[in-house]
Parts: C-alpha cells; structure tokens; sequence
C-alpha cells in the first residue's frame, strides 16, 4: 500500500482578527457586563444547592439562522420571566458543531451553510448573534469545540459545554480551567461518566498553557482553575438518564471527591438523537425531582421553533428547524418546560417536609470554592 504524505503544514487563506478587534467591533457594554456576572452567579448558586430552582439549558442544537435563533430567543425569555421561580433557564446559542466524521462544523465556520468556509464572517455574525440575544436578558449557553475561538465570545456566555467528542481533550480541560463561567462536562460518545468526572478534577485546579492573548499574541497563559464545573449525563450507545443511572453517576462523584451534582441531557445519547423521546427523558427526570432527588441540578433539552430536523442543503430551507439534531418544536418545549417547573414545585414541597440535609454536592475535594 503506498502512503500519501501529508503537506507540510495548512496553506493560509484568510488572516483573522484579533479577539480584540472583534470584541471592539461588537462591544458588551457595561450594563450587560452586569447582567452577564449576575446570570453565572445565578447558575453557581443552583449549581451550588443555595437555589432550589433547575438549571435548564435548552434551544436549538446550532444556530443556522441567526432571524430564527432570535425569534426563538424573545420566546423563550416571556417563558423563562414566567417560570424563573422554579427554573432557570439558559437558552442554547451553539455556534460550533463537533463532528463525529465530517459535517457542517457551525455558523462560526460555514456561515452561509454553503461550504465557502467564511470564518471571518462566521465570527462577526456569531458575535453580534450572541450580543443581540444577550439583549433579551437570558443568559447565553455555548459549547466551545476550538479553543481558539474562546476569547472571540466568552464574555458573552453564562454557561459552557465541553462536548462528548472532546471532554478528554486537555487543551479543552485547559480551557476550562480558565473560563470565568460554569461548565458542564459531557460523558464521552461511549457513555464513558468517568472521563467526564476526570475533567471536572482536571478543569478545578491551575493549569499553565500556551494560547493566544486577546491580541492575538501567541503566549503563555496562566489559569486559575474553574470550580463550577459539572458532569452532563448525556447518554452514550444506551440511556444513562434513569434514576440508576444518576445515582451510580453522583456516587463516582462523590467518592472523586468532587461535587455530587449533575446535569441531564434529554437529547442525544438518551434520545438516541430521537427528538420524540425527549418528553419521555424529561417525563422519567421530573420524576426522579418530584421525589427529591437534589443532586439533578440541571436538566438540557434540544428544541428550536418547528420540530424535527432537515437536511443542510434542502431547499428551501424550513424557518426554524434544526439543520443538525432534531429538536422539539415549540409547543412540546413549552409543556417540557412546565413538567420540569411542577416537579421542582413537588421537590420543594417534599424537602419542606424533611429536617435539614446537606445540600447537593457539598464537596469534600473542593471544598470552600470561591
Ligand atoms: O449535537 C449535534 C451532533 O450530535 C454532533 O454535532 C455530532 O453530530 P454527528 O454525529 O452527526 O457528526
Ligand atoms: C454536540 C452536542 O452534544 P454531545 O457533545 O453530547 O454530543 C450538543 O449538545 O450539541
């Protein structure tokens, strides 16, 4: 068999702007600078067990549309102001997809979803996409896939993914590390909990590392280690969202020493990328609360305006449907998202009844975060 030699190295087709630059461009004001630190000290505090309320992620699996993510974006927020004293609700503004093989990899990359590949564009419309729902006053859920991007928008985001294809990627346990936002980390594409757990260890403490500054300058960077980090149970070849499943998940938890707390993906692995059995998750989750389970902190559905899916090139392409995973439409989200408020009204209820109990994930490893 004859080996084909790779070329030396990428041949450059565009320059980038610095973060800097970018950031200058399309400016987070001091107002929303605000809004933004108290949106992640909101999600600490469920995080923590100091707010009884859930954490729910939930909005399209990418943004294609920018009209479409915002349209569903002033949606969402009346839900969110109408529910926010049980649930608080993050809206999925995912820019980035990691591929399993190939695919369209996010607006970020392919903003005119037409291969062109435009990163340049990619990132000024995702910024200002990202600036323009930061408007509405929900706080922004992002997965970051290249670590390169970071700095262009996390100053925007209030909770952060590490995906199943990345979370034993130490560039991305790095990165981690040094974002000022919680992050979740997702159990690997094998249903491995473990290596997610590993991250959560790996993201808490100092990490030096070679990146970009703001200005674009290759250097050595210093991080402070992230202690709001969590697992994502999202499911691998088999569900992992039951209640079996999430007790097992907070025991390796708790005996790494690490906060017993979790989120719950309904999409994905435990969907088995079938948007119609996500009500059936979030059903089986509701439950599991509704009967006190305190270490479910966080719950994350995958819904955009229409149900379903479409493939990337159907033409014309239907407002609002995901071009990636399949989502719920509108009105199986709202009645999600109802289920999710009742069952942690029940929980509240059941924990009244009960004397006093540590709350979720008090940390022997971690104790006294910031
Ligand atoms: O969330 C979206 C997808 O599950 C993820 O990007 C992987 O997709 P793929 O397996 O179709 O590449
Ligand atoms: C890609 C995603 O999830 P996972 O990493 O669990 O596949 C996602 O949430 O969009």
């Amino acid at each position: 068999m004859s080996a084909t030699l790779a070329p030396a190295g990428p041949s450059v087709v565009a320059g980038l702007p610095t973060p800097a630059q970018l950031r200058a461009v399309y400016p987070v004001g001091p107002q929303q600078q605000a809004e933004i630190a108290r949106h992640r000290r909101a999600i600490v505090d469920v995080l923590d067990g100091t707010d009884d309320r859930l954490l729910v992620v939930v909005g399209p699996c990418s943004v294609h549309d920018t009209s479409a993510g915002l349209h569903y974006a002033r949606q969402l927020a009346d839900v969110a102001a109408e529910l926010g004293d049980d649930l608080l609700i993050v809206l999925r503004t995912y820019l980035e997809k990691p591929r399993t093989t190939v695919g369209w990899k996010g607006l970020l990359v392919d903003p005119y979803l037409d291969d062109t590949q435009d990163l340049c564009a990619g990132l000024r419309l995702g910024r200002e996409f990202l600036c323009q729902a930061a408007d509405l006053g929900l706080p922004l859920a992002y997965e970051f896939v290249e670590p390169m991007f970071a700095p262009y928008l996390a100053d925007l985001v209030s909770w952060a993914a590490i995906g199943a294809r990345t979370v034993a990627s130490q560039p991305h346990r790095q990165l981690a590390s040094a974002l000022p936002m919680p992050v979740g980390m997702k159990n690997t594409t094998s249903g491995d909990v473990r290596a997610a757990a590993e991250a959560v260890h790996a993201a808490a403490v100092a990490h030096v590392y070679a990146g970009l500054t703001l200005d674009g300058h290759p250097a050595v960077l210093h991080s402070a280690g992230n202690r709001d980090c969590h697992v994502v149970l999202r499911g691998g070849p088999t569900p992992n969202y039951d209640a079996v499943s999430v007790a097992s998940a907070l025991a390796i938890l708790w005996d790494a020493g690490l906060p017993a707390r979790l989120m719950v993906d309904a999409s994905h692995g435990n969907s088995g990328k079938d948007h119609r059995r996500q009500p059936l998750v979030v059903a089986d989750l509701a439950a599991q609360l509704a009967a006190g389970e305190r270490g479910l902190v966080g719950v994350m559905v995958e819904s955009f305006l229409g149900e379903g899916r479409q493939e990337i090139d159907s033409t014309p392409l239907r407002y609002g449907v995901s071009v990636t995973d399949g989502c719920l439409g509108w009105t199986a989200t709202r009645d999600a998202l109802d289920t999710l408020a009742g069952a942690v009204r029940q929980r509240r209820r059941a924990s009244a009844a009960l004397p006093p109990s540590p709350v979720a994930g008090q940390p022997a490893g971690l104790a006294g975060r910031s």
